[in-house]
């Protein structure tokens, strides 16, 4: 954040909604995070590749989490809201009521969720246009994108979804509207989800194209004809009703939102490293790579000039730090998968025993567990017979192929506690070296990154952390505030509130 003198009791609050809960932090002037505050939030997959939630859960679940951290505070001080959320479309009717996803016309699954990965036929055709709007998505429209979704919509759910639809939101947009009864949308979610350039607009010629002309007829007005940068402020703040929802005064400022991998780029690539004597102090921002790991990994590097690099997503123009290009590598499922793998381990029940009662989480019983078997060696060399391909969701970046699968080698006749660790070793490894070859990809396209900064649930796992370090061969930041996703929810809302000039932090 640029300007913005510390006054005191100015406070802003930063809303972030990942995949499996939503989090929202109370942060100060500085971006110290004063409280925070989690919640689950339901899934449904009510077949293979179908992932659903609820926008009315979600938004009740916003609505605790914000409550819980202006507790103790004099509401009044609250200057801005910014929120952040996965890249999942959420389909209201024409009277903003949640519409049915799903072939069981249960409205209360109004939203295919980001990993969803029902259209694929449609991606395919998408792709066989090869339309120049998809130079922009790294040569290849991923599955988990809008576009495709909403062809799916039109061609599945015709008269109990899609005629009766009067709004798609990425869900980041409709968080925002929510809480401002504004529908404008923010540029972060149209320019990397749905086709929108920052500088021509919309391209008709590719909804014509892909069968989804009904956009283009009504000039946009069900996807966004509005469009505004990140941080912008929406309206007249909180509606009277939002406000009494969240436990805020009405007309707080709320911002225009951002994805939420895009809220850890912000909270973190700008970091002010001064001081510690580390080698990244003095190299340009665009050196540095933000990896955002929670149940998929997110890679974000930014540069001046566009770049375009087969496989990853971009280049897309002040979708995170305005005035920059922006790449987006990713790994469709990270924390997932080892949650997979470790969960459906046969020793997994030993494995919760023993932590409970150690009062330690799985992981950490894991890590230390493995410095047990490792001996004298370093604990890398404990797979050396044992290797996992981690593609169980597809590639999405370099390889941008949703076909892949995943593979396990090496394994043998025993399902001990030994093996699930170093089968748990040997996924944290093959993630690592997805990020790898991701970096190759953008280094041969012309990007120089020479160090990563991790944030999101994965960073707080040390084998994780360390096993990036050591196989990209590059020093890993971690930010003093872990929850960095929410520092970035909540630079939106302190843009919003004007006490700051813009959301740049470089
Ligand atoms: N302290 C921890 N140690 C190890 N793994 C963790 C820790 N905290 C979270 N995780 C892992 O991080 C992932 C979730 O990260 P999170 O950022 O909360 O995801 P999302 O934003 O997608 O909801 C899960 O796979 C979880 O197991
Ligand atoms: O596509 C993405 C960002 O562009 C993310 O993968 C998606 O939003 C899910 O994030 P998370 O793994 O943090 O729940």
């Amino acid at each position: 954040m640029s300007g913005g003198d510390q006054e005191p009791g100015r406070y802003y609050v930063g809303v972030d909604v990942g995949t499996g809960s939503v989090r929202a932090a109370l942060v100060d002037q500085r971006g110290v995070l004063l409280a925070f505050a989690d919640q689950p939030i339901n899934k449904w997959e009510p077949q293979f590749s179908h992932h659903e939630q609820s926008s009315e859960d979600i938004w009740a679940a916003c609505c605790v989490v914000t409550k819980k951290v202006v507790q103790g505070i004099d509401v009044n001080q609250v200057r801005g809201l910014g929120f952040d959320a996965t890249c999942s479309l959420v389909v209201l009717d024409k009277q903003f009521h949640p519409l049915p996803v799903n072939l069981e016309g249960d409205s209360r699954r109004n939203i295919i969720m980001w990993l969803d990965h029902r259209a694929v036929s449609q991606v395919h055709r998408i792709n066989e246009t090869q339309h120049s709007v998809l130079q922009y998505v790294g040569g290849v429209m991923s599955v988990e994108m809008q576009a495709p979704k909403l062809l799916w919509l039109k061609e599945n759910l015709r008269e109990t979804c899609w005629d009766k639809a009067g709004h798609f939101f990425d869900l980041p947009d409709f968080l925002s509207w929510k809480a401002t009864g504004v529908t404008a949308r923010s540029l972060c979610s149209l320019v990397c989800k749905w086709t929108y350039s920052a500088e021509k607009g919309w391209d008709d010629s590719f909804w014509k194209t892909i069968g989804l002309e009904d956009f283009v007829a009504d000039n946009y007005s069900k996807i966004g004809n509005q469009v505004l940068p990140p941080g912008a402020s929406l309206g007249n703040g909180l509606t009277p009703e939002a406000a009494k929802d969240l436990g805020l005064p009405a007309g707080v400022a709320v911002a225009a939102s951002l994805i939420d991998a895009h809220a850890g780029g912000l909270g973190v690539i700008g970091a002010d490293v001064r001081g510690h004597g580390l080698s990244c102090e003095g190299q340009p921002v665009t050196s540095r790579l933000a990896v955002i790991c929670g149940t998929s990994s997110c890679h974000m590097g930014i540069s001046r000039d566009p770049i375009f690099v087969p496989g990853v997503w971009g280049p897309y123009f002040s979708a995170m730090v305005p005035g920059f290009w922006l790449n987006e590598g990713g790994q469709s499922v990270t924390g997932k998968l080892i949650d997979h793998m470790v969960q459906g381990h046969a020793a997994f029940p030993e494995l919760q025993a023993k932590a409970a009662a150690r009062c330690q989480s799985v992981y950490a019983y894991l890590n230390s567990h493995l410095d047990l078997i490792k001996k004298a060696q370093p604990v890398g060399f404990l797979t050396v017979d044992l290797h996992v391909w981690p593609d169980f969701h597809g590639n999405r970046s370099p390889l941008a192929d949703l076909t892949l699968k995943g593979m396990v080698t090496g394994l043998k006749l025993s399902q001990d506690l030994d093996d699930l660790a170093i089968l748990y070793l040997a996924t944290v490894q093959a993630i690592a070296f997805g990020t790898r070859l991701i970096i190759e990809a953008m280094e041969a396209a012309g990007h120089s990154v020479s160090t990563l900064f991790l944030c999101g649930g994965l960073s707080k796992n040390p084998l994780f952390v360390q096993m990036h370090a050591d196989i990209t061969g590059m020093p890993v930041i971690l930010s003093q505030e872990v929850e960095s996703v929410l520092v970035g929810a909540a630079i939106l809302g302190a843009c919003a509130s004007g006490d700051f000039a813009s959301v740049q932090i470089l």
